[in-house]
């Protein structure tokens, strides 16, 4: 592995550095499994993104994509580093709203909202809401008739194209559960009753292809498939978008095949695409949105792990367990994602063999890591499993009622727990007896 490739050190002690603090004192201090992020990294990238639109003197809003990873804290660092944040369900903008982020700068998605998502996004007037079926526009209109309110909103366009991704993060192929389908006239239909529709002001389109992307160009073909659509209301009714929203989906590196280009690239030519548009069409350029998630904290964080038993199988493969797994980090069982991992206390030794890292969940699938190249693991070593700020503590679960991990983040050379380590007494706090 070149660690030149990821934003971490190795100190003269030959351990792991995260944001300049020993990882071996960070377990010292909270324990593990432990989530660490460079808050510096996140600022980087937020900034990236946020720098690459004013630097075009373009009009944009950059959203966080919080189910990445939300927490208070997180969301008071996207908040200062002046984003705006996606919210999937009460939780989410409950958190939102709780960090102090402002309504108007809250976007809610979701393909099955419910009556009471939508009531409380309604009654904090977030900013908009991504319209992604009939059946949410039928419940919006009833909340905002019976309160006389209105809501922006624009609607979720499934433009039927392929990304080159896992199938389970794909979003924007034909076959998708997402959003209205171009092709066979479900977005004209969402247009037109929108449209008509006194209580929904209707900003503009978006579109999701699916996430971790290396590439432009499908953007550039969502970009190009909902100019069609422009176009052709434009010539029909005259009308042309406030907004236009590419989403997210900017991919990160994971591993050394991962190959990511910088994220100003993406807005650069996003841009691109759509002023071409615009000029072709001669009409404004709409404010200009995107929705970054594990872009904006994915290489951000690390996961601690202590290691524990092995069990060598001759000539077959060599495990060695962690104190963590499958509901810390899920992604490994469910997309077959990989992973780096290092020994964080002998950072510098070679290795000088291979071993699978299973985690202690009851299921064979629970591994994190195939066939990892390491130092000879002792029991209590620390393994760093690196890029795991995005989607780790946020898909994270309790199965068999394991404690979910802390987190802590570090910025300036300071270290501070931001969210507190679950106990058994989390674990029973909603149980009732049945006795
Ligand atoms: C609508 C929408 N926007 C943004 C994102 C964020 O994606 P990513 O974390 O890959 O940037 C997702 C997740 O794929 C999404 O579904
Ligand atoms: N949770 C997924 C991405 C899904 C994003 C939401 N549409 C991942 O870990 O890669």
């Amino acid at each position: 592995m070149q660690m030149e490739n990821y934003p971490y050190r190795i100190n003269d002690l030959g351990h792991l550095e995260i944001g300049g603090i020993d990882s071996v004192d960070l377990v010292k201090k909270y324990g593990t499994p432990l989530y660490v992020y460079d808050v510096s990294i996140v600022r980087k990238n937020c900034r990236a993104f946020v720098e690459a639109f004013k630097k075009l003197g373009v009009k944009a809003q950059v959203t966080y994509a919080s189910k990445a990873f939300s927490s208070i804290a997180i969301l008071q660092v996207i908040k200062q580093e002046g984003l705006s944040v996606d919210v999937v369900s009460e939780g989410e903008l409950y958190t939102a709203l709780q960090a102090g982020i402002a309504p108007q700068k809250i976007h809610m998605h979701g393909n099955n909202k419910s009556r009471s998502e939508l009531e409380m996004a309604i009654e904090h007037e977030i900013g908009c809401i991504v319209v992604d079926n009939f059946y949410e526009i039928e419940i919006l209109t009833e909340i905002l008739r019976k309160k006389q309110k209105t809501a922006d909103v624009i609607i979720r366009v499934t433009p039927g194209i392929n990304s080159d991704t896992h199938q389970y993060i794909m979003t924007g192929n034909e076959d998708s559960k997402f959003g209205f389908d171009l092709h066979n006239g479900q977005v004209d239909q969402a247009f037109q009753l929108i449209r008509e529709n006194k209580y929904l002001n209707f900003k503009g389109l978006h579109c999701h292809i699916g996430s971790q992307i290396f590439e432009t160009d499908r953007f550039v073909t969502a970009a190009n498939i909902l100019f069609q659509k422009i176009e052709e209301w434009k010539g029909t009714y005259g009308y042309t978008p406030e907004v236009i929203n590419l989403g997210g989906g900017f991919g990160i590196r994971y591993t050394e095949n991962d190959q990511p280009i910088p994220l100003d690239e993406y807005v650069y030519r996003l841009v691109e695409v759509i002023q071409n548009h615009c000029s072709r069409l001669n009409m404004e350029v709409p404010e200009i949105w995107i929705e970054p998630g594990r872009s904006v904290v994915g290489d951000a964080g690390v996961t601690l792990y202590t290691t524990g038993s092995t069990k060598v199988i001759p000539n077959v493969r060599d495990y060695v367990a962690v104190d963590g797994g499958m509901t810390d980090n899920i992604r490994p069982a469910l997309y077959q994602a990989k992973y780096v991992g290092l020994l964080a206390n002998r950072a510098n030794q070679k290795a000088d063999t291979v071993v699978s890292i299973a985690g202690k969940c009851c299921e064979s699938g629970d591994m994190l890591i195939w066939d990892l190249p390491i130092p000879k693991v002792k029991k209590g070593d620390i393994l760093a499993i690196l890029s795991t700020g995005a989607y780790g503590y946020s898909m994270a679960s309790n199965y068999n009622r394991f404690a979910r991990a802390a987190v802590v983040f570090i910025e300036n050379g300071i270290d501070k727990l931001v969210i507190r380590r679950e106990t058994v007494k989390d674990i029973v706090k909603n149980d009732l007896s049945y006795e």
